[in-house]
């Protein structure tokens, strides 16, 4: 039987799979580069999600970072996306429409800085449109405690490689969370690649 419409037409993927990184995505020089930057303009601390408080599922400091404030950050990842979609995901993605997000968690060995299972897609502005997730590793793993990125893919929780310069990628519809802190200071950065709703 002929199949009809486009079913069956996918490109040749590599594999299809659900979470995939990209190890040494940058240099730890890139990393430290990225973390710097983020100091010197300063990183808001607060626990906002989606730009509307909610109180009790992340505690982490912030800075946005637009295409244009890296240029060779943002060719960076550009390139990032486009090979992980085209061996992995094959969604059909537009861009980064809402920038980078940089992100510090602080320890403290009462219960540091964390963010709580949650998914990446909301109801309204470009939260809806969000597709493909990416989690970037700034920090040596020997410099902070906790603060594992974990991905529930599949009804148990998969940590995820915490060593720097690498990069994570999952569909922004998947339960994933960061681990409480507990000492030292942790960095990443969260990326969302945004298209036409999935269908
Ligand atoms: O910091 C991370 O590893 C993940 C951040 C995250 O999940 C988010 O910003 O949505
Ligand atoms: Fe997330």
């Amino acid at each position: 039987m002929t199949p009809r419409g486009d079913i069956g037409l996918a490109p040749p993927l590599a594999a299809r799979e659900t979470v995939v990184t990209l190890p040494d995505f940058l240099s730890a020089e890139e990393c430290e580069r990225l973390t710097a930057f983020g100091e010197s303009e300063g990183m808001a601390p607060g626990r906002l999600t989606g730009g509307v408080m909610v109180s009790g599922i992340r505690s982490a400091s912030t800075l946005w970072l637009d295409d244009d404030t890296l240029p060779w950050f943002t060719d960076r990842m550009i390139e990032g996306l486009a090979l992980l979609n085209r061996r992995w995901f094959d969604f059909a993605l537009m861009g980064f429409d809402e920038g980078f997000q940089l992100l510090r968690y602080d320890g403290a060995a009462d219960g540091g800085d964390f963010y709580d299972w949650h998914i990446d897609i909301g109801r309204k502005g470009l939260n809806a449109s969000r597709k493909l997730s990416l989690v970037l590793q700034l920090s040596d793993p020997a410099d902070y405690e906790g603060g594992t990125l974990e991905v529930n893919a599949d009804g148990t929780p998969a940590a995820q490689p915490l060593a720097r310069g690498s990069l994570t990628a999952f569909p922004s519809y998947v339960l994933h969370r960061v681990a409480p802190v507990t000492s030292g200071r942790r960095y990443s950065l969260a990326a969302w690649a945004h298209g036409p709703a999935f269908r």
